[in-house]
């Protein structure tokens, strides 16, 4: 069982916002939909959903065609960015509601409130005011909430996007440890690739409309399908035609056969890294390299030093279509 996607194809007028997209979504997974700003990850959420209809192709939710299912059959519970709460209702009100309006018995919805409230680290604030929480705190209660109605499937569309860094790296720690507890299969909307990777079983990177690629985020780190995964994924850096993580890069002060000579512009700290611009003859631009402050050490950089440049056995590596010219992707856009 699973979310079985097959050839949905969106469009807004002219513009194709989705393009034949095929995906299997296992139950219990917990899947990060992964791409830049307008690639079409929320169209996809929203058709999962039955918030949006597709021009064309199927949507089957745990063995349940569900393509003409309206939102309310398709036993979905949904988290956005910006969660509107009923602001005179308390938490646990706001907790309960899904399970009002289905007019379950009081004391199951009690009970149920309860649980998910400690699931959630909320029972201290149960009859709290939702202006009474924090952004974290507001965002916990709308997992609550979500999670009342027993959905099959889960869907967050950037839940975490409006709180600050620290907020959401909380956040995502603890969702992941949620999801290990009550395995819902859960969907989740996020530009940003540290997110995804530190979060999901499994990434699917959408840009353009299309799935560029699917896979754990080892997979997807370590052997991109293309330089747009590559370049979205993490940092890149170009030396003599091929695209490498900068950390890949191997430095040496004498010469070794089959490196490039260049030259060092700067080498800066950068916490417990030490990065180093290093210009080589015949390349448009710098070559990054990221390596220990130890090592930096060890080499004795300084700008004008000469050094030979050659990608680290077993780099991840994609031969660069447009070499130096055209800039990585942005790691973080939205
Ligand atoms: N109702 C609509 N009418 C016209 N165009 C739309 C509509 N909804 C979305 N689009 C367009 O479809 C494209 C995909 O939008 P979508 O919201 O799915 O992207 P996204 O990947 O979720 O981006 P973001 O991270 O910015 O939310 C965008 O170019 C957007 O402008």
């Amino acid at each position: 069982m699973s979310i079985d996607v097959s050839g949905v194809n969106k469009r807004y007028g002219e513009f194709v916002a989705l393009q034949d997209i095929n995906l299997t979504l296992p139950t219990g997974q917990l899947t990060a939909l992964l791409g830049p700003s307008g690639g079409g990850k929320t169209t996809l959420l929203r058709i999962i959903a039955g918030l949006e209809t597709a021009d064309s192709g199927s949507v089957v939710i745990e063995g349940v065609e569900a393509t003409r299912l309206p939102v309310q059959k398709r036993n979905v519970g949904f988290v956005f960015q910006h969660y509107a709460a009923f602001k005179h209702l308390s938490v646990a009100r706001n907790v309960a509601f899904g399970l009002e309006i289905r007019k379950k018995p009081k004391d199951e919805i009690r009970a149920k409130v309860d649980e998910l409230l400690r699931l959630v680290h909320l029972d201290a604030f149960a009859d709290r005011l939702p202006s009474q929480l924090s952004g974290g705190q507001r965002q916990r209660m709308a997992l609550a909430r979500a999670l009342a109605i027993e959905p099959s499937v889960l869907l967050l569309d950037e839940p975490f996007g409006a709180l600050d860094a620290k907020v959401r790296k909380e956040l995502r720690d603890w969702l992941r440890r949620l999801h290990d507890e009550v395995h819902v299969t859960t969907v989740f909307v996020t530009h940003d690739q540290e997110e995804a990777l530190e979060v999901a079983d499994e990434i699917v990177v959408v840009n353009e409309g299309r799935v560029e690629q699917v896979g754990s985020p080892d997979q997807l780190y370590d052997a991109p399908a293309n330089e747009f995964v590559m370049g979205f994924l993490g940092e890149v850096t170009v030396l003599g035609g091929v695209r490498l993580r900068p950390h890949d890069v191997e430095m040496t002060t004498a010469p070794v056969p089959g490196a490039l000579e260049g030259r060092v512009v700067r080498a800066l700290r950068v916490g417990f890294e030490v990065r180093v611009t290093v210009d080589v003859a015949g390349q448009d631009a710098p070559v990054t390299v990221v390596m220990t402050r130890t090592h930096a050490r060890s080499l004795g950089l300084e700008p004008g030093t000469a050094v030979w440049l050659a990608p680290a056995e077993g780099a991840t590596a994609v031969a660069s279509a447009t070499p130096a010219a055209r800039p990585a992707p942005e790691a973080v856009a939205g």
